[in-house]
């Protein structure tokens, strides 16, 4: 969390700087009792073991009392009372870690959150999938190209994306560069988020160069134009408010390597509970959800705000088993259930879903990511996915809330800030066979940032229709 926007002294807390070690050894032994689905083969036990005593003597990347607020935050989500948007890359990189990349990043998250506000009229809680979103879970854990079988690539705090037996080698060093480029990206957004790059006044120069003349940059160009008027207007009557200069922006990643996570788990001085301080929000992944293994099991010991993805296999039981699990004191805004059922099965696939929680009480905050059931191959061999399927899983999210007279919580997607051609469609059309011309991600395809801004305008729309 950067900076929190409603004039309250945030109590951070002491969170110790040096990890608690009967904390670690109490985790690491539980853990090791339960299965624990896509870790790296790490080649050197004692490679890893050193990496994991530096990260242990690292500060937090975040401090407890911010994830707390998040936690209020996320609380506002599950009563209705605002949205969440949550994006970032699929898979961040080291080399990923430069200025314009993540002002970019934040860049289309500000615009994004600006289109949804606007609409919505309230308040939109904006979390990054940065500063943490080095690991990935993989189908097949080994990759083949021309007969050559290496290891699959994890994420560059496993191992390199380059098809090499030495870059694929998993290196354990790799996780305590992954802490640094996460502190460094957590630092630079801390500085733009403070530094006046997020304040409201700034609407317009967030829609510079390519988005700018497309047309959802028009679209966005005419609204900022309203939004400018509202804040002359408010100037005007003296009624400026702080939060207009102001934004929180909060962290998230998928916590799936779990020597990383164990290492980054402190006690809060405060309240002597533990808290992952990678980052603010993490949530267990559809591969990694297995009611008898070590990711929940991880999750629900530590203290941060929870996602769990649910996908077109979670059955209702699964569901309240998961909520049972991580949340068993159903501590508002603790668990937000991801649904990721693709356009086709999400219609069908997630009123079991709502419905049982609210036969059992369970409150919840429910979001949306449209991209992880939408994945196919193109022709060319590219990872892709269309964004009509991206648009159309959103719709049917929103239709099943307002039949069952539900909130829908929020978005969860991949994105970039960059012009990029790794999703087909959009405004600017992009076609499959333009595909290779930008496709820059190491992992899954994500909405370029005017596609980002399509897909805004879209979910203001349906949120406006809801309200
Ligand atoms: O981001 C999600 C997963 O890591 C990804 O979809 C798995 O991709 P794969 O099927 O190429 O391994
Ligand atoms: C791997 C991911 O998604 P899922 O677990 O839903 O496949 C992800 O969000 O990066």
């Amino acid at each position: 969390m950067f900076r929190p926007n409603d004039g309250r002294p945030l109590t951070l807390g002491r969170v110790t700087s040096h990890a608690d070690p009967d904390l670690f050894a109490e985790l690491t032994a539980e853990l090791s009792g339960f299965p624990a689905a896509q870790q790296p083969d790490w080649p050197d036990r004692g490679a890893v073991d050193q990496a994991v005593s530096e990260l242990r003597a690292m500060p937090p990347l975040v401090f407890a009392g911010e994830c707390d607020l998040l936690r209020e935050r996320l609380a506002a989500v599950s009563r209705g009372e605002a949205f969440l948007l949550q994006g970032g890359d699929c898979a961040e990189t080291f080399d990923g870690v430069t200025a314009d990349n993540v002002r970019n990043k934040l860049k289309t998250l500000l615009q994004m959150a600006v289109v949804l506000t606007y609409a919505a009229s309230m308040p939109v809680v904006k979390v990054g999938r940065l500063a943490g979103q080095f690991a990935k879970p993989r189908s097949k854990p080994t990759e083949i190209r021309d007969g050559v079988t290496l290891p699959a690539f994890r994420g560059d705090i496993v191992n390199g994306f380059e098809f090499s037996e030495s870059s694929r080698t998993p290196d354990p060093a790799r996780m305590v560069r992954a802490y640094h480029a996460s502190a460094a990206t957590l630092n630079l957004t801390r500085a733009f988020v403070g530094g006046g790059f997020a304040d409201l006044h700034q609407v317009h120069a967030w829609n510079t160069d390519f988005v700018r003349s497309s047309p959802a940059g028009q679209r966005y160009e005419r609204l900022a134009g309203r939004i400018d008027q509202a804040l002359r207007f408010m100037r005007a009557i003296e009624v400026e408010s702080e939060n207009v200069h102001k934004v929180e922006l909060y962290s998230s990643h998928e916590a799936l390597l779990l020597d990383y996570e164990t290492a980054l788990t402190r006690v809060d001085s405060r309240t002597g509970q533990p808290y992952d301080v990678s980052g603010h929000f993490v949530w267990v992944g559809e591969r990694t959800r297995q009611l008898d293994g070590a990711h929940l099991e991880f999750a629900s010991r530590i203290r941060n705000p929870i996602g769990v993805k649910v996908g077109p296999t979670t059955s209702p039981d699964d569901l309240m088993a998961l909520a049972e699990k991580l949340d068993p004191d159903r501590e508002p805004g603790r668990l937000t259930f991801v649904s990721r059922m693709g356009a086709k099965a999400i219609r069908d696939g997630l009123p079991p879903l709502i419905e049982k929680a609210i036969a059992s009480g369970l409150v919840a905050s429910w979001i949306c990511d449209p991209m992880h059931g939408n994945t196919y191959e193109a022709p060319s061999g590219h990872k892709t996915r269309r964004f009509d399927d991206v648009m159309d899983e959103v719709r049917g999210f929103f239709e099943v809330h307002r039949t069952l007279g539900t909130h829908p919580g929020g978005l969860h997607v991949e994105l970039t800030g960059d012009d990029v051609t790794e999703c087909v469609g959009g405004g600017d059309p992009i076609a499959e066979d333009g595909l290779h011309s930008r496709y820059e991600t190491v992992c899954d395809p994500r909405l370029n940032r005017t596609q980002s801004l399509e897909l805004a305008f879209l979910v203001a729309e349906l949120l406006d229709t809801a309200r």
